[in-house]
């Protein structure tokens, strides 16, 4: 299947300035694609290149294909670009207030976004659509009625995730979506991200500068450094045997423990056969546990020991996992 977008030598100047060189990047159908690097390494631009929504001072060049979408995203107007941001392409950002309308009832702009994009036959469907998806991200459903001010940082930011769900977007890009908020509610909303491009097969292109984070949400990395990238990989490969001097940096410095070849505890989805190293200890999560499959939803257990969901529809088993091993 081809992939859902292709970045062919991404450039980005403003003025006589390169901050983003040539970058060629790719996510494949459902893929979760992690770009790291340090401050000012064009992570942020290169997202924003891709969404169309670069300040009017800087300049992208090069080509982003969206599967789905009939022309190049790079050079198209905002009239088009409206249409498929909030629609085959969404985003969460850091700051969720940016992305709420304040004078608008939560329950309102969540139907709204359905309804601009004609995803749901009318306000009835798209009013329960809200509903469903203020479920889906674990908020109450008298929160419909509330306003963004009257809200957590972590239950806005929930919002924004619902909002950016609400139409299957084919990817969805986070910018840090978790680094503005609190430890405990961080896991949440990663784990909310992850189990909302899972459901809907969404793919997903997710930045930060946390490695453990990228860890946890994603298959496969990308490494930037001075606007270029330098290194990608499936995550267990780069982040176990990093090619690159500036990713051996990175992960000396961070918190992730390289000097026995193990990662920390990863928690999230179901990794893929040979993602992690033999002993590495994970703790995963059936993806279907939460829906419908009974028992405990959470395992943890070294990934040798194999992994396997008995879901009456759709077991997961091998090849995509190691053998052996139960999900009770
Ligand atoms: N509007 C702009 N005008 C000039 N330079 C800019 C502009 N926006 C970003 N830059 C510069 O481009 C470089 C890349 O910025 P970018 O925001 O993409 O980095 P980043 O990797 O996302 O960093 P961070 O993790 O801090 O968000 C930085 O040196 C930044 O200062």
């Amino acid at each position: 299947m081809s992939d859902v977008l292709t970045v062919q030598g991404l450039t980005v100047t403003v003025r006589d300035k390169t901050l983003v060189s040539e970058v060629d990047l790719t996510v494949g159908p459902g893929e979760r694609v992690g770009l790291i690097g340090e401050s000012g390494s064009g992570k942020s631009l290169t997202a924003l290149s891709v969404l169309g929504l670069l300040p009017e001072d800087v300049v992208a060049s090069g080509s982003v294909r969206l599967t789905g979408v009939d022309h190049d995203l790079i050079g198209a107007d905002e009239r088009r670009m409206s249409r498929v941001r909030g629609r085959e392409l969404a985003m969460v950002f850091q700051e969720p207030m940016t992305a709420l309308n304040p004078t608008m009832r939560i329950g309102d702009q969540i139907a709204e976004a359905m309804l601009i994009h004609r995803t749901r036959p009318g306000r009835g469907a798209a009013r329960s659509a809200a509903l469903e998806l203020l479920e889906r991200v674990q908020l109450p459903s008298d929160l419909m009625r509330a306003y963004p001010h009257q809200l957590s940082g972590g239950q806005r930011q929930r919002i924004v995730l619902a909002l950016a769900l609400a139409n299957d977007p084919a990817l969805l890009i986070c910018d840090e979506p978790s680094t503005a908020l609190d430890v405990t509610v961080q896991a949440l909303v990663l784990d909310l991200i992850v189990k909302g491009v899972v459901a809907r097969s969404s793919a997903l292109l997710f930045i930060t500068h946390d490695l453990a984070v990228v860890a946890t949400v994603c298959e496969r990395v990308l490494v930037m450094y001075g606007g270029r990238v330098v290194e990608s990989g499936p995550v267990g490969e780069v982040f176990t045997n990093p090619r690159h001097r500036y990713t051996q940096g990175l992960l000396a410095a961070s918190d992730l423990d390289t000097a026995d070849r193990r990662l920390p505890t990863i928690r999230g989805n179901v990794p893929a056969a040979g993602q992690f190293p033999s002993g590495c200890v994970f703790r995963t999560r059936c993806p279907h546990a939460t829906d419908i499959c009974a028992g405990t939803p959470e395992w943890t257990g070294p990934v040798a020991d194999g992994f396997a969901c008995h879901h009456p529809a759709e077991p997961v088993s091998s090849p995509r996992l190691p053998a052996g091993g139960a999900h009770a």
